[in-house]
C-alpha cells in the first residue's frame, strides 16, 4: 500500500498563499460618493448649515448618486436621496435598518417611542398606539374630539389678533382632547407648560449632541468636560418627564373616579382597568407612555403643518377660492363641515396632501441605525451606520409628483381627464417616515389637519401674508425653513376675514 504524506511546511505555505490571494483578489469594498472631507475629521465641516435636505439633494445631483456617504470619526452617515434606495433599505431590509438613533438615549428617555430600539417593548408601544389611534372602534371618538377642537378655533379667531398663537393652541387642543379629554384654553395649562420645558431641554440636548454626532468619541469623556454640560440639563429633563407621563394620567384617574371624565384614550384605559381588565406592569406603563408620546410627537409636527397650510392659502388665493367653492357647493352657508363630508371634497383632500408634500415638517423623517453589516449596490454599509432618509428629496421628485415640484399645486393630486392621478403615490405617506418606524399617528394627524383646514376655509378668508420685516409674501418669496428635525416656516403674519354669519360659528360649538 502506498502512503501519501504532505510536508507540513509546504501545506502552511500553501495556506498562507491562498489566504493572501483571497485578500488580494477580494473585491474592494466600495463607498458611495460624497464630499471628500479632511484627514482625521472627515466631513465634520461639510454638513450644510441651512436646510440641509436641499444641500444633500444638490450633492446627489452633483455626484450622480441617490446614496451618499458622510464620514465623521467613529460614525458613517448614509444619505438616502430617492424613494428607490429608501424602500430598498428601510422598507425591504427593515429587519436591519429600523433601530433608532439618539444621543438623547444617554439621558434615559426610555419612555420616548421614537428613541426606542426595535425590541419587544417598542412593539408593545406600537401595538397600543395602533389600537388607540387607528382602529374602527377608536377613530370616531378621536375624530369627534378633532372636530370640536376645530370649532373652538373658529370661535377664538373671531376675536383674536394673535392668529399664530390660536393656530398653535388648536393643534394642541386637538391632540390633548383625543388623548386625555383635556381642552386647554391657553398655553398656561400646567401640562402644556411642563411639556414646553421638556421640549426646550430636548432642543438644548440636541444642540449638545450636535458635537457628539460629529465627534462620537466625545461621549466617553467625563461630564465636566467643556461642551458636555447637557448631561446636567438631562437630569432635569428626567424630573419633568415624570410629570409629563404621570401628571395628566393621575388627573384623569381622579376624574374617572368622580365621574367627570370625558371619553378619551386615557379615560377608556383607566375605566377598563377599574372594570377588572388585567394588565401587566409593562402594559400599564406602556399605555401611560403612549399618551405622553402622542402629545410630544404630535403637537409640534401638527403645528408646523397647520402653519404651512395657512401660509400656502394666503399666498395662493386662487387655490383657496377653489377649495372654498367646493366647500360652499356642498354646505353653503347652512352648516360647517364635518368628517362625513370627506368623500365629497376631493379638491380639499388634494390641498391637504399638497401641504404635507410642499414643505415636509420632518424633512429627514427620523434617522435609522443599522444593526448588521450589509452590502447594497456593491457598497459596504457597516453595522451601526446612520441612515438619513431625505423625505424632502422624495417629495420633490418630479417622476413621482409631476412637474415643478417646488410650486404649491394641489392639482398634482387630482385625477386627470383619463381618470389617472398624476403622482405614482396618491397620497403623501412619505411625509410620515418609512418602514417599521413610520409614524403611528399619521391617521389622526391627517384627520386633524383635514378638519382644521375644512373648518378654517369654510368660515374665513386668509389673506395678506407678510414676513416679520413687513414685506408682502408671494409664491416667489424665498422661504427659509428652520434647519431642524421638525422644520418650521419662517415667521409670518396673515389676516383672517370672516366669510359666514357669526352666529354659525357660535352655533357650531359642540358640547
Ligand atoms: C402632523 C404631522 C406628523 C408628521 C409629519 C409626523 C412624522 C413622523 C415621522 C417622519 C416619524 C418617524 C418615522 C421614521 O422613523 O421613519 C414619526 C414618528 C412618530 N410619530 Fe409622527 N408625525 C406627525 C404627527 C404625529 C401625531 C399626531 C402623533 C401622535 C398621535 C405622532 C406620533 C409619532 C410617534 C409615537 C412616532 C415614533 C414611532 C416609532 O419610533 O416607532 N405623530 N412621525
Amino acid at each position: 500500500m502506498s502512503s501519501f504524506t504532505i510536508d507540513p511546511n509546504l501545506a502552511a505555505l500553501a495556506a498562507i498563499a491562498l489566504f493572501a490571494s483571497l485578500i488580494y483578489f477580494r473585491k474592494p469594498s466600495r463607498n458611495p460618493p460624497g464630499p471628500p472631507g479632511l484627514p482625521l475629521i472627515g466631513n465634520i465641516l461639510d454638513f450644510p448649515k441651512k436646510e440641509s435636505w436641499k444641500g444633500y439633494l444638490e450633492w446627489g445631483r452633483q455626484y450622480n448618486s441617490d446614496i451618499l456617504l458622510m464620514k465623521v470619526p467613529g460614525t458613517r452617515f448614509y444619505i438616502l436621496n430617492s424613494i428607490k434606495v429608501i424602500q430598498d433599505l428601510l422598507v425591504k431590509r427593515s429587519n436591519i435598518y429600523s433601530n433608532s438613533y439618539s444621543q438623547l438615549r444617554s439621558i434615559k428617555t426610555t419612555w420616548l417611542i421614537v428613541f426606542m430600539n426595535t425590541d419587544e417593548r417598542w412593539k408593545l408601544h406600537r401595538h397600543l398606539f395602533r389600537r388607540e389611534f387607528d382602529s374602527i372602534e377608536t377613530t370616531p371618538v378621536n375624530r369627534s374630539h378633532a372636530l370640536r377642537a376645530s370649532r373652538r378655533l373658529l370661535r377664538r379667531l373671531l376675536t383674536t389678533s394673535d392668529h399664530e398663537g390660536e393656530l398653535r393652541l388648536a393643534a394642541v387642543d386637538s391632540i390633548l382632547s383625543v388623548t386625555y379629554g383635556i381642552t386647554p384654553t391657553s398655553f398656561e395649562h400646567p401640562f402644556i407648560k411642563v411639556t414646553g420645558k421638556i421640549n426646550a431641554i430636548f432642543a438644548d440636548v440636541a444642540r449638545g449632541a450636535y458635537f457628539i454626532d460629529r465627534f462620537p468619541l466625545m461621549k466617553y469623556l467625563p461630564k465636566w468636560f467643556p461642551g458636555l454640560a447637557f448631561h446636567d440639563i438631562a437630569d432635569t429633563a428626567k424630573e419633568y418627564a415624570k410629570e409629563v407621563v404621570a401628571g395628566p394620567y393621575e388627573e384623569i384617574k381622579a376624574q374617572v373616579n368622580n365621574g367627570t371624565a370625558v371619553s378619551s384614550v386615557a379615560s377608556r384605559f383607566i375605566s377598563a382597568l377599574q372594570d377588572g381588565v388585567k394588565l401587566s406592569k409593562e402594559e400599564e406603563d406602556a399605555t401611560r407612555n403612549v399618551l405622553a408620546n402622542a402629545y410630544l410627537a404630535g403637537s409640534d409636527t401638527s403645528i408646523g403643518v397647520l402653519y404651512n397650510f395657512v401660509l400656502a392659502m394666503a399666498i395662493h388665493p386662487e387655490v383657496q377660492k377653489k377649495a372654498q367653492k367646493e366647500l360652499d357647493n356642498l354646505n353653503g352657508d347652512h352648516r360647517l363641515p364635518d368628517f362625513s363630508d370627506f368623500e365629497h371634497l376631493p379638491y380639499l383632500a388634494a390641498v391637504v396632501n399638497e401641504v404635507f408634500r410642499w414643505h415636509p415638517v420632518t424633512p429627514f423623517a427620523v434617522y435609522h441605525v443599522s444593526t448588521d453589516d450589509d452590502t447594497y449596490k456593491g457598497y459596504h454599509i457597516p453595522k451601526g451606520s446612520i441612515l438619513v432618509p431625505n423625505a424632502y428629496a422624495v417629495l420633490r421628485d418630479e417622476n413621482i409628483f409631476g412637474p415643478d415640484t417646488d410650486s404649491f399645486n394641489p392639482e398634482r393630486f387630482m385625477a386627470n381627464t383619463s381618470g389617472k392621478r398624476a403622482p405614482e403615490f396618491t397620497d403623501v405617506d412619505t411625509a410620515f417616515g418609512f418602514g417599521r418606524r413610520a409614524c403611528p399617528g399619521r391617521f389622526i394627524a391627517r384627520d386633524t389637519i383635514w378638519i382644521l383646514a375644512a373648518s378654517i376655509l369654510s368660515a374665513y378668508e386668509i389673506s395678506d401674508a407678510y414676513d416679520m420685516e413687513g414685506k408682502k409674501l408671494t409664491p416667489d418669496s424665498p422661504l427659509e425653513y428652520t434647519n431642524a428635525m421638525i422644520s418650521f416656516a419662517p415667521k409670518f403674519k396673515v389676516s383672517f376675514k370672516r366669510r359666514i354669519p357669526e352666529n354659525m360659528i357660535h352655533d357650531g360649538i359642540l358640547n
